[in-house]
């Protein structure tokens, strides 16, 4: 689904923190639009957690402004009790109360004044959601680490609320539990039609659940969209390598003409697509799986770099083989294993390197 045109629910503009260490939240621009999900994704202290608690209201940012439905946040403690109530946060590690599971799930209805016969069919009804259903009397502590996820998650829920932040929701699971609470999660979010904001240093779960994903290091929001546009036009280096983009190359633009440009890589001229001008120190991202390896006796490919190189490591990655090419500059490329041995691929062996040069994505040092 397309949200560009959805009406925002969750906006932050020039949102910055500080805690006195050598932290510090930078500028975090970012808009959620009503039923998106969007997952933060970044090393460990990139700052996920706290633009989570800064958007869940948890903190009073040192900077910037938190607009929520429309409202912009102010530092009324009511008006922020408000707004907290429409949103419900799911922890790192979820902290459960030494009692009965249903107690757990049933406090945050108590802590909004509800009485228990209002709170019992709430209760059975989120534990059935999370399929617990039947746990209500196991003491909340013998929990397992997937069922214990799955009691903080019906604890959200139970309050229905608009927004729901998970903070890595899967961290200390095992990959079965991992993959169960990911699949119930994601049910949860469409029926339920939530708004989300997940934080998680897992980027294949942040494309498995969210619609856009944000790219943070170091306090910044490097690059938000989808996962598409992260991965084809990473927005820097550091993403790029965030990612998994190992063949990142810098040089000076000599030449360029209708968008077509001729960039200096050590000495090598590689022609790439872009409005650049010459002068212009670029990185260029080439991905692994847009060359194509030939041998130098074929015929060459339409493609307009052509590579002369040399084998100089050859590894198997599941179904494919990964080459490492020294053409002057270092390239890896993958092959299918078909390929490799109809070429009669080995180190040493001469071959081509052959790229598209729209398939190269470039970007200003
Ligand atoms: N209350 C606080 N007081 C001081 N420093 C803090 C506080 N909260 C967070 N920090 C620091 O802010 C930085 C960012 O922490 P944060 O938890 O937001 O990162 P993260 O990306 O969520 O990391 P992780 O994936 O490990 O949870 C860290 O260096 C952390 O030590």
């Amino acid at each position: 689904m397309n949200f560009s045109n959805a009406k925002p629910i969750i906006e932050a503009r020039g949102l910055r923190q500080r805690y006195g260490g050598n932290f510090s939240l930078k500028d975090i621009n970012l808009t959620v639009a009503a039923g998106e999900t969007v997952a933060l994704i970044g090393p460990s202290g990139a700052g996920k957690s706290t633009v989570l608690r800064l958007l869940d209201l948890l903190e009073q940012p040192s900077g910037g402004a938190i607009v929520i439905g429309g409202q912009q946040v102010t530092g009324s403690a009511s008006s922020r009790l408000e707004l907290r109530r429409k949103m419900a946060f799911v922890h790192q590690k979820p902290l459960v109360f030494t009692t009965s599971v249903f107690d757990n799930i049933a406090q945050p209805l108590r802590w909004r004044g509800m009485k228990g016969e209002d709170i019992k069919p709430r209760v059975t009804a989120a534990l059935a959601e999370v399929g617990l259903a039947g746990f209500e009397g196991r003491q909340a502590k013998t929990l397992s680490g997937g069922e214990t996820q799955r009691v903080a998650l019906a604890r959200a829920l139970v309050t229905s609320p608009d927004i729901l932040f998970l903070d890595e929701p899967t961290a200390n699971l095992d990959p079965n539990s991992t993959a169960m609470v990911e699949e119930l999660v994601s049910n949860i979010i469409g029926k339920r039609r939530l708004t989300v904001v997940m934080a998680t240093h897992d980027l294949a779960q942040g494309q498995r659940l969210a619609n856009r994903i944000g790219v943070m290091m170091k306090g910044e929001l490097l690059q938000l969209g989808t996962s598409d546009e992260i991965f084809m036009a990473p927005a820097c280096r550091a993403v790029a390598e965030f990612i998994g983009i190992e063949t990142i190359l810098e040089g000076s633009v000599i030449e360029s003409i209708g968008g077509l440009i001729t960039v200096d890589v050590a000495g090598k001229l590689i022609q790439a697509t872009g409005e650049f001008m010459p002068g212009d120190r670029v990185n260029l991202f080439l991905r692994p799986d847009h060359i194509t390896v030939s041998l130098k006796s074929e015929i060459g490919s339409s493609a307009r770099n052509r590579l002369e190189g040399t084998i100089v490591n050859i590894a198997l990655v599941g179904p494919l083989v990964r080459l490492e090419i020294d053409c002057g500059i270092h390239l890896l490329a993958v092959v299918t294993r078909q390929s490799a041995d109809e070429l009669g691929l080995a180190i040493g062996k001469p071959v081509v390197a052959c790229l598209k040069a729209a398939a190269i994505h470039v970007v200003k040092v």
